[in-house]
């Protein structure tokens, strides 16, 4: 009899095993850090049970953020930088990892594996780039075999191709972790995500999971956090001081809130490549408010988050009983949840940490979840969504 590989024998096993320690990974369109989850699972699919043994956020320094920026959402790149960075951030994320494992006293033989999102730089769904002959596509980098090597650890990478592939826009991928750890009959409700761009699922009471709806609907911090950066000098607006010590330019916000984006039928995508400073020059000139104050501008492009992700909730998703539940950055900006409150105000807001899932670990929970799927689950249907596995096999030898 011809040997198995000796890395699929040891992939067998892992899969076989009743319990599995994982580790998910997460950076997002902030660009802000690694957001790195050890997370514990028994079962899978509807009988997964998941407990979050540790989590940290490792923020990135300042000289990778620039570097990372001359790429990311950008039309025209260069694509040595591409290349190179798609082997860094690989290498880069293993060595976060490491540190992160060291001071949680873990050993990379304790850990069966990690599920490694990647740094988006690109995300194009065909109503973006508008080529017929072209599938819907994005693009994650940072390669996953960097990470397997360089930790020794079984790394599942590159989850959003199969989902483009078997037809969605690969996002949100919220919905498969959403629906598995969310969902509770008798309760009509929201997990929505306040990251750079804001997503929700939709979790109908009835348990019906053709109704689930899962889609982007708004930017969520990436527009607040581009102003921030250009007009301040600061990351993002701490605990909305900036938003608070403006005023919202009602203009400008209906100017905004026109954008062809918020009228297509969902379930859609988008990134930075649409919601972008040159969008809110547009709408600027558009709606002659030019000339506002850079405070006034923060405090618009938070009201903006808010009333998007309002208007997309009253438009789409019916009764006034539902549960919100936030996750993401954007759950900490109290300027932008206290104009939800104020626009919601039958629903119930609170944050994810109420179902058990700690809000700021909430994606990269979500991607340890699918690294478990990949190994042991089945494709599950819901709705018109792709049921598929994701995810691509990075073996450490
Ligand atoms: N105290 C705070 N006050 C205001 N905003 C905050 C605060 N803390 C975090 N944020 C916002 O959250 C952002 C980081 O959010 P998060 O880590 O969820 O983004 P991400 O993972 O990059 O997003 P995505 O889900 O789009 O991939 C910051 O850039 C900032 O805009
Ligand atoms: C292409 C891409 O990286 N999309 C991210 C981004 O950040 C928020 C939103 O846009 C979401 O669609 C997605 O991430 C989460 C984890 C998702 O797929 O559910």
């Amino acid at each position: 009899m011809i040997p198995l590989n000796h890395n699929l024998q040891r992939l067998f096993s892992i899969a076989q095993k009743p319990s599995k320690l994982g580790i998910g990974l997460m950076s997002g369109t902030s660009l802000d850090g690694l957001d790195i989850a050890l997370c514990k699972f028994t079962g899978h699919g509807l009988g997964t049970h998941f407990e979050l043994v540790q989590f940290i956020t490792i923020p990135y320094p300042d000289d990778f953020k620039q570097e990372v920026q001359q790429v990311f959402a950008k039309r025209n790149a260069d694509l040595e930088k591409v290349t190179l960075l798609n082997a860094y951030i690989g290498s880069y994320h293993a060595e976060l990892i490491l540190q992160a494992m060291s001071q949680w006293h873990i050993e990379p033989h304790n850990v069966d594996f990690i599920a490694s999102h990647g740094q988006t730089i690109y995300h194009a769904p065909q109503r973006l780039h508008q080529h017929k002959s072209s599938p819907n596509a994005t693009l994650q980098i940072g390669d996953g075999d960097h990470i397997a090597i360089k930790t020794g650890i079984l790394t599942i990478s590159d989850f959003r191709q199969k989902h483009i592939a078997a037809g969605g826009e690969g996002a949100p991928l919220a919905l498969y972790g959403d629906v598995l750890l969310g969902s509770k009959t008798g309760e009509n409700r929201v997990l929505l995500n306040i990251g750079g761009i804001a997503n929700l699922t939709w979790l109908p009471g009835d348990g019906d999971f053709s109704r689930v709806l899962c889609t982007d609907i708004a930017p969520g911090n990436t527009l607040i956090d581009a102003a921030c950066r250009k007009y301040f000098d600061k990351p993002y607006d701490e605990d909305s001081a900036i938003a608070y010590s403006g005023k919202v330019n009602e203009n400008l916000l209906k100017a905004l809130l026109s954008h062809p984006f918020f009228k297509e039928k969902a379930p859609k995508t988008t990134g930075p490549e649409l919601f972008n400073l040159n969008m809110v020059t547009e709408a600027q000139q558009q709606s002659g408010t030019g000339a506002i104050s850079n405070a006034d501008l923060v405090c618009t492009l938070s009201a903006f988050t808010a009333a998007s992700i309002a208007g997309f909730i009253k438009e789409n998703i019916a009764g006034g009983d539902i549960k919100i539940f936030t996750s993401g950055g954007g759950a900490r900006n109290p300027f932008v949840i206290g104009k939800l409150k104020k626009l919601l105000p039958q629903a119930a807001i609170g944050d994810s940490s109420a179902l058990g899932i700690n809000p700021d670990a909430k994606e990269a929970i979500l991607f340890a979840l699918l690294g478990n799927e990949a190994l042991c689950g089945e494709p599950i249907s819901i709705g018109a969504n792709p049921a598929v596995l994701m995810g691509k096999f990075c073996f450490p030898v």
